[in-house]
């Protein structure tokens, strides 16, 4: 079978909001974790995201793997890549939005790649090419805290252009809002300007469907899930997809124990951690003890949890408020996350292994270095638990059945881990 699309997506939380997004909209989408095994069945599934724990990680590195992952795409039908990126445009100056972008376009391309992380759903919209979170700019934001990638600028032209070789224009809503002719001709002229790249704005869903229809036109874009639900309308659109629109049925009822991991210390996570407080036992890890002696801090993580997990849930978080992150950092560096989300993965190993079935994982780069720890490979997208996660269903001969939600950060609301644990029953 023929791929209708392909998507490669720079962490594993981002992909299955992608994936969600895609299925939600009429594509039978599953999400693999690194490049697909040779023997993927592809039967039924118009869409693949092929998910990488790559958004951190040095430029050159992160353009090998999503070279590789589009040469797979392609070769299994894909006539367009989307490059998924965080919808808060999550990276630095140094990092790989601009040159994986540059990577992946076609040496033919006529007109600039697009990219947007608009995602009106979660509140992301992209005017004038000032990316908003909410009803403030992203400098604004809880993002302005990442401990990982802060984000000190909302000017997206800008932030693309300090990460690119390429020119980057703008394609401003005025235009959006007049269509998809309207679009193409403002690409026309970018282009012969030397523009490469071109942030382009979108409030609302229906500029999403513009950006789709024309993004089509050519072999590779960037964006959130925003431009994945634009993308999937406009190929569902031009031919409808036979099987209809994957179920968003509730699962299939696992038997097993129940768990939350939590590395995110983003403003959503801390809230939904207080949001359970007092209602589901929660262990919080001190960092200093974690950096200091991960494999000792992992074993009293498992006997504090071992002994209750038949009784129900349990929760442990390493998340701290951004005063703390900073001061952590001040002295141990950056690499300190590494080494927090490395024990935390050890600690979401140990508890599979005694019997927890259903985990949630808080954290982008958590999830990523936890579903590495558990050597999955392939998720298909079950229910809806907020906008942007999924239920994701796990069978193989490893795991048995197996349900996981990977929450990004900044997603859900205050009271997403009781729902995903009763939607995960
Ligand atoms: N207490 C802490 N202090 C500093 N860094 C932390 C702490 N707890 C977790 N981290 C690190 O912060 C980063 C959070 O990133 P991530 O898991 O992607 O969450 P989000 O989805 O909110 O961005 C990870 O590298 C994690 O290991
Ligand atoms: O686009 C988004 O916001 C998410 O899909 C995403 O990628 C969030 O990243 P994390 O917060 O690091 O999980």
């Amino acid at each position: 079978m023929s791929l209708l699309l392909g998507c490669i997506a720079d962490d594993y939380t981002g992909a299955s909001d992608l994936a969600n997004t895609l299925a939600r909209n009429g594509l039978r989408t599953i999400q693999t974790i690194g490049l697909p095994a040779a023997d993927l069945d592809l039967k039924d599934i118009d869409a693949a995201v092929v998910s990488f724990k790559s958004r951190s990680i040095p430029a050159d590195e992160a353009v090998a793997l999503a070279v590789s992952a589009n040469h797979w795409l392609r070769e299994h039908g894909a006539k367009h890549v989307l490059f998924k990126i965080c919808s808060t445009f999550d990276s630095t100056d140094l990092g790989n939005i601009g040159p994986v972008t540059e990577a992946l376009r076609n040496a033919d391309a006529t007109l600039p790649t697009l990219v947007t992380p608009a995602f009106p759903e979660t509140g992301r919209t992209v005017y004038q090419g000032h990316l908003f979170v909410g009803s403030v700019p992203l400098n604004e934001s809880p993002l302005k805290d990442h401990p990982l990638n802060p984000m000190h600028d909302a000017n997206l032209v800008r932030v693309l252009a300090r990460q690119s070789r390429d020119k980057v224009g703008l394609v401003p809503l005025s235009v959006v809002e007049q269509g998809v002719e309207a679009v193409r001709t403002h690409l026309v002229a970018l282009a012969s300007e030397g523009v490469q790249s071109a942030i382009i704005d979108a409030v609302f869903d229906r500029h999403l469907e513009t950006i789709g229809m024309i993004a089509l036109e050519a072999p590779t874009s960037t964006g959130a899930s925003g431009l994945g639900l634009g993308l999937a309308r406009a190929l569902t659109a031009s031919k409808p997809i036979q099987a209809g629109v994957q179920s968003q049925k509730a699962s299939t009822p696992v038997a097993g124990h129940a768990a939350i991991i939590a590395g995110s210390c983003s403003q959503a996570t801390l809230q939904q951690i207080e949001a359970v407080a007092g209602a589901i036992p929660t262990l919080r890890l001190q960092p200093e003890e974690l950096i200091a002696s991960p494999a000792h801090t992992v074993e009293r993580a498992l006997s504090w949890a071992r002994p209750q997990l038949a009784s129900g849930p349990v929760l442990i978080a390493s998340s701290a408020p951004p005063s703390e992150v900073i001061a952590l950092q001040a002295r141990h560096g950056k690499e300190s996350g590494i080494a927090i989300e490395k024990a935390l993965a050890e600690i979401a190993s140990g508890l599979v292994n005694s019997g927890v079935k259903r985990l949630v994982v808080a954290g982008g780069e958590t999830s990523g270095a936890t579903v590495d720890r558990l050597h999955v490979q392939a998720f298909s997208i079950g229910q809806e638990i907020a906008p942007g996660v999924p239920i994701l269903e796990v069978s193989d001969q490893e795991h048995g059945a197996m349900l996981l939600a990977l929450k990004s950060g900044n997603f859900g609301g205050r009271d997403f881990f009781s729902r995903a644990l009763e939607l995960m029953q």
